[in-house]
């Protein structure tokens, strides 16, 4: 272990226990800091993790995500994550099965699915917001997280209202069993004592499982159409000769990725987009404005998206300061992969650092400031903005999720009354490997 420690770019000294709570704390914060004191490439050491090298300039990520699958594996890196989706879906494999996988998903997000995404969106957001309570606060992202979930329901799943509530509820259970940090962090001590978070995280496990493997068998006798509904497509795919049929495990691991994970995401992401707005009152003036412009007073529809220029721009801009995974992660496989002149050895991590890399000032100038208006113009220059990852392994729903971002929040800003309690954006926290605003972002509604 010394020599190992030896061998790594520098980092922070404090005992793994520290650097993680302080991590879990508050990540942005944490990372800014290591940023600021060693610069590109530095080395972390967090629970579950171990060594972790941080890179956050554009030829070093580029060499991580371009790196070949036999040096650096990501599937593996984001083995935590078995807790929530399993082993095995694309997100935490690295075989042939992976590939197999992400080629049969990816085509599911392609551009011609876009504007079908955003229609739901704005239909899902408009449904949601007519049922908020006015004039009190309330956390906005569990809100929100129910809005993600039904726009992917609606796209991916044939089901009559009773069935889709049913599964929604499930899943919302489960997944907010397994983000207890005791049960996210030590998920494999319940199969010893099933009590208090765990026993919770085993029930919610054990009834959402147990409704997939009925939705599967009932799609196996009465199928939907491989167009409007994932499990029916998954089980007539066209398998290569002799891999044998998804079996029901594989397919509950692939439909809580794509509800689960894309529900998520998605939440989070628009939580940071609607404080970084709200919270500055110029470009939220400025961003309804567009909007009033263009829809001209009638009600928003998806040919009124891409003429919201600058409202894209404030997207970008939050996804830049707030990208919700700031540790892109690989694990090192053998020997051959360098970060600054240093080898680093088989086992350790090594991950893209999107927060360092968003923050670079000479890629960004006055990094640290919300200023949409650098995008109007610019499109991002290679491996300086990755809050979707890159290379082989980058977020197969990267296009689709940033449009269905800026459907909701555009429909969400058309709300005048909509305003952040405290209009400051809020510090971060890790929920699961994901960082959230600490508060939910709490908000008040005038109808
Ligand atoms: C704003 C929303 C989203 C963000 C910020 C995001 C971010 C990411 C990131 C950082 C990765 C890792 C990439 C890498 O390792 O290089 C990833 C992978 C992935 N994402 Fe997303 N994601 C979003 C939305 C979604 C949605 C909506 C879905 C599906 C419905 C999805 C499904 C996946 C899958 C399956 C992978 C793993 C791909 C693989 O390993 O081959 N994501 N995402």
């Amino acid at each position: 272990m010394k020599n190992t420690r030896c061998r790594l770019p520098p980092g922070p000294s404090a005992p793994t226990l520290v650097q993680s709570v302080r991590f879990l704390r508050d990540p942005y914060a944490m990372l800014a800091a290591q940023h600021t004191r060693f610069g590109d490439a530095f080395t972390l050491r967090l629970a579950g993790m171990g060594a972790l090298v941080m890179v956050s300039d554009p030829e070093g990520i580029r060499n991580i995500v371009a790196a070949p699958p036999d040096m650096l594996a990501a599937g593996r890196a984001r083995g935590i994550l078995d807790v929530i989706y399993g082993t095995r879906s694309l997100l935490t494999r690295d075989d042939g099965e992976q590939a197999w996988q992400r080629r049969f998903l990816m085509p599911l997000f392609h551009r011609s699915h876009v504007t079908r995404g955003q229609q739901l969106a704005l239909e899902a957001t408009r449904e949601a917001v007519a049922t908020w309570p006015a004039d009190r606060p309330f956390p906005l992202v569990p809100r929100l997280m129910s809005i993600t979930t039904d726009v992917l329901m609606r796209k991916f799943l044939k089901a009559d209202r009773d069935e889709s509530l049913h599964v929604k509820e499930l899943l919302h259970a489960f997944i907010e069993s397994a983000h207890q940090p005791l049960v996210f962090h030590l998920p494999r001590f319940p199969a010893r004592l099933s009590a208090g978070p765990w026993q919770r995280y085993n029930r919610a496990r054990d009834r959402l499982d147990t409704c997939l493997r009925e939705l599967c068998a009932t799609r196996r006798t009465s199928p939907g159409t491989a167009d409007d509904d994932l499990v029916t497509a998954l089980l007539r795919a066209d398998r290569p000769g002799g891999v044998p049929p998804l079996d029901d495990d594989t397919l509950r691991d692939l439909f809580v990725v794509v509800l689960g994970s894309g529900a998520e995401t998605v939440t989070y992401s628009l939580a940071w987009v609607m404080e970084a707005i709200l919270a500055h009152q110029e470009t939220a003036d400025r961003a309804r404005a567009e909007l009033r412009e263009v829809t001209g007073g009638s009600p928003l529809t998806v040919d009124h998206l891409p003429r919201l220029p600058y409202l894209t721009a404030a997207v970008t801009e939050a996804l830049r300061l707030y990208p919700i995974n700031p540790i892109v992660p690989r694990r090192v496989l053998g020997p051959g992969f360098a970060v600054a002149g240093v080898p680093l050895p088989a086992g350790v991590h090594v991950a893209v650092n999107s927060c360092g890399a968003h923050r670079r000032a000479v890629a960004y100038p006055d990094p640290c400031r919300f200023r949409p208006e650098r995008w109007l113009d610019t499109r991002p220059a290679p491996y300086t903005w990755v809050p979707f990852g890159g290379g082989a392994r980058k977020c197969i729903a990267a296009y689709f999720a940033l449009n269905e971002l800026q459907a909701m929040a555009a429909s969400l800003l058309l709300e005048d009354g909509l305003r952040l309690v405290n209009p400051v954006v809020s510090p971060g926290r890790l929920l699961g490997d994901m960082v959230v605003p600490s508060e939910g972002t709490v908000v008040t509604f005038t109808s």
